[in-house]
């Protein structure tokens, strides 16, 4: 049993949102589309929306936010995955030492971390909260629990970090288990101004000895000086979203078909079994490319 859109696109990839709260609160923050406070799905609703797609073929899942780590059942969020899903997370790291080999030991694969500036009264200026050494432990700590590849998300804001791109680069150069990920600012209201992130690609390329793309999305990974590093640009980019395999979950329990679109969801709490598959099949049916 597959889910495929009219589109051709194979749905393999849950997003979940475990929560709209956070700890910080980045200038530029999408919030994975949620703004509101919202009341947060039980683990009983996401142990069933895991269980039907599994049984839909979906093969892994992403736990992001708000921010995940501040759910207080998140050990058991992760042992609710299903067996054969690849689990991973996405987080800020900041409250990510303490618990990086629970997470492990519950099942989750690797993590993602974000981390915008490598200069602390920088990151403070960005996240809102002076807390790079927990990010910079957070990473270590998920390094030795073998959460790996850890990823570090660089969102690229123009006239703020584009001058640490260098750094990053040979922070990440010669650890295999680290990869980066230099995403393009999406600037759905916010008036900070897009860097212009394709000049940096272009950079990357001509420095690169091999160039890798991803299934997912057709992004392409670079590989220069002893570093991994990624480019995701989703703003007006057709291919990202022909290959966009991904169905995403609200916090409070909504199918959502599009990370940009909020006039298309589909409400599944508290909803079990067959029901539950029907409105899987219904918000697949509502996927389209949002850029094509
Ligand atoms: N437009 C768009 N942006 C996305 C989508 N998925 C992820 N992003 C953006 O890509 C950036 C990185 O997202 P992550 O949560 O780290 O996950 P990922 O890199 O997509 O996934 P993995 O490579 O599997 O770890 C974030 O800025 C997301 O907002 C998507 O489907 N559409
Ligand atoms: C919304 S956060 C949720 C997970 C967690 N709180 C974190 O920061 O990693 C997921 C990712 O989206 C990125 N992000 C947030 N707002 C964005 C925007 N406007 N454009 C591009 N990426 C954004 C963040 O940098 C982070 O890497
Ligand atoms: S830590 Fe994540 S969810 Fe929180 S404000 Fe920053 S990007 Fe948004
Ligand atoms: S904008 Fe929508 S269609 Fe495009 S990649 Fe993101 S979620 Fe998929």
């Amino acid at each position: 049993m597959h889910l495929i859109d009219t589109y051709g696109r194979n749905v393999t990839n849950l997003r979940i949102s475990l929560t709209s709260k956070c700890n910080l609160r980045c200038t530029y923050c999408h919030r994975e589309g949620e703004f509101e406070p919202k009341e947060e799905m039980s683990l009983e609703d996401i142990a069933e929306i895991l269980r039907v797609a599994k049984k839909f073929g979906i093969n892994s899942v992403k736990l992001t936010g708000g921010e995940p780590t501040i759910r207080k059942d998140i050990i058991d969020i992760i042992k609710a995955i299903p067996e054969g899903m690849e689990a991973s997370m996405t987080t800020n790291g900041t409250l990510l030492a303490p618990i990086a080999k629970d997470l492990k030991e519950a099942g989750l694969s690797r993590v993602n971390i974000s981390i915008d500036s490598l200069d602390r009264e920088r990151y403070k200026q960005i996240s809102g909260k002076d807390m790079l050494p927990e990010v910079l432990e957070g990473i270590e700590a998920a390094v030795d629990a073998g959460l790996t590849p850890v990823k570090l998300n660089i969102v690229v804001l123009k006239g703020v970090n584009e001058d640490e791109v260098e750094n990053f680069i040979r922070f990440a150069g010669g650890r295999k288990e680290i990869i980066l990920q230099f995403i393009e600012l999406m600037d759905l209201d916010v008036d900070k101004g897009v860097s212009n992130v394709s000049e940096l690609e272009e950079d990357l390329k001509k420095r690169s000895k091999t160039i890798i793309t991803r299934r997912m999305h057709h992004r392409k990974k670079y590989c220069l000086e002893g570093a991994e590093v990624e480019v995701v640009r989703p703003m007006h980019n057709k291919e990202f979203c022909a290959n966009c395999n991904r169905l995403r979950v609200t916090s409070d329990g909504e199918l959502k078909p599009c990370l940009l679109r909020h006039d298309n969801h589909v409400n599944v709490r508290g909803k079990r079994g067959e029901e539950l598959e029907e409105l899987f099949r219904v918000a697949v049916g509502r996927r389209e490319p949002f850029f094509k």
